[in-house]
């Protein structure tokens, strides 16, 4: 097993091209399914997840074939077609690796009539139920059947238009909902749907497949559904969590960092808390540049659905105000445990208390390296960040988990200055 070595104490500078976002390229590939014409996906991050997706959707009877991109964005393009479906079962062998394997279930049902998912289950950072998802596509005359661990709709005169309130909001629940109301009779409404940007991705994917999506990037969405949908060529957005997390990598190592293809629209709260901190965020030409100096402040963060602060940011920051001159307050409110990183950075001297659902960071002078080891994809960088500002050596251990969301990442660090290398364990 792979692991990364770390020599901190490098003040990072230059510029760190931003990929292709997995949490959109996540959703945007199982759009393939919607339509028997060709689906072109450009700016695909290089990832774990997004080869997971298309073994997949091979598996469904999907062509795919891969490039290198030809639009001028760094990514690869993904060309698939789904002329005919081989098969409507997302078996458990891909499904345990990849929890957005859950989202073939609207298209799949959307446009066969029927899908068999296997149960997706929880995983380090909470329970990560589908109830919503199933009650969504039930207020759209789906019949859902559990079984044997696996999660079976059908529909076999089709989807109809219905209405669905999300008691909570749910990113997946509203995508999955949302890909399956653009093929049923009649008007879908869904209120308290997500806003992220990523649902914004995938409504703007759609429309330019034939699609009638009002009330984009609000809480009520409103379908007109179609008979059937077209191809298109789409290009996947810039990843803000992985632009976010660079953010953090500048601001931790004192640094400047030129955050090339990141917006900022999407990311305004997490640079407004970044500045309480005291770091500068400005927008230039193709991109964002932040820079840090000297000691950061504390600063109080809440994670909740967009347009706050987000989930996936919360390790990453939490590190950053590991080192901070004072005490800070985050609290997590959407995910029950995700706080796995906690004990790993105190191995590396934070001052960190969890109780429930807040943590309390109270800021030391100085990291020391260590061997660390994550359980999840955003504690994994969180300890990266904090091995980029510790004294001496940091060895951060289940890889795996940082290349199913950081494309290129040690390439990306040594270019800006970092001291890192990834070793094999053979
Ligand atoms: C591939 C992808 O895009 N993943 C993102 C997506 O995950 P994901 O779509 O799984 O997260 P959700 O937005 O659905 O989860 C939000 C909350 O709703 C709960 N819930 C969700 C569905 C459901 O049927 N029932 C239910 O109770 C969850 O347990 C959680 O407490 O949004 C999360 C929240 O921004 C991010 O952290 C993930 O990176
Ligand atoms: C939790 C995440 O992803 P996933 O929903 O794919 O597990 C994440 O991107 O931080």
């Amino acid at each position: 097993m792979d692991r990364i070595i770390i020599r901190g104490g490098r003040t990072l500078k230059g510029q760190v091209p931003i990929s292709g976002a997995k949490n959109a390229a996540l959703t945007l590939l199982p759009c393939a399914l919607l339509t028997d014409e060709k689906l072109t996906l450009t700016n695909l991050p290089r990832l774990a997840d997004v080869d997971s997706f298309g073994h997949l959707l091979n598996e469904l009877g999907v062509s795919t074939k891969v490039q290198r991109g030809t639009d001028g964005s760094i990514g690869r393009e993904m060309t698939m077609d789904a002329k005919s479906l081989a098969s409507t079962v997302a078996p458990y062998d891909i499904v345990r690796k990849m929890r957005a394997s859950i989202l073939v279930l609207g298209p799949l049902v959307a446009r066969a009539g029927e899908a068999k998912v296997s149960l997706p289950g929880g995983c380090a950072i909470g329970n990560r139920p589908i109830d919503l998802h199933l009650k969504a596509l039930e207020a759209l005359g789906a019949q859902i059947e559990l079984a044997a661990g696996y999660v079976k709709a059908t529909a076999p005169g089709g989807l109809t238009g219905g209405r669905y309130s999300f008691p909570v909001v749910s990113v997946g629940a509203t995508e999955n909902a949302l890909m399956a109301a653009v093929l049923a009779k009649g008007e879908t409404v869904l209120d308290n749907a997500a806003r992220e940007p990523e649902i914004v991705d995938l409504a703007n994917c759609l429309v330019a497949m034939g699609a009638e999506i009002d009330g984009i990037g609000t809480d009520r969405l409103v379908i007109r559904g179609k008979p059937r949908l077209n191809g298109a060529r789409y290009q996947v957005m810039p990843d803000r969590i992985e632009a976010g997390s660079y953010a953090c990598a500048a601001a931790i190592t004192g640094g400047e960092l030129d955050l090339m293809g990141a917006r900022m629209g999407d990311m305004a709260t997490i640079f407004d808390a970044m500045r309480v901190t005291g770091v500068d965020v400005t927008e230039i030409e193709g991109g964002i540049r932040v820079s840090a100096n000297g000691r950061l402040k504390p600063s109080n963060v809440s994670t909740a659905p967009f347009p706050a602060f987000p989930t996936d940011m919360q390790a990453q920051f939490m590190s950053m105000l590991a080192l901070a001159d004072g005490t800070s307050v985050l609290t997590e409110t959407i995910f029950e445990n995700r706080y796995m990183h906690v004990p790993e950075l105190a191995r590396m001297g934070a001052d960190i208390q969890v109780h429930g659902r807040t943590a309390i960071v109270k800021g030391v002078d100085g990291l020391v390296g260590a061997d660390v080891m994550a359980t999840d994809l955003r504690a994994s960088m969180s300890l990266v960040l904090a091995g980029l500002a510790a004294k001496g050596e940091t060895a951060v251990h289940r890889v795996y988990h940082l290349d199913r969301g950081y494309e290129r990442l040690e390439e990306k660090l040594s270019a800006v200055g970092a001291d890192i290398e990834r070793l094999s364990d053979g």
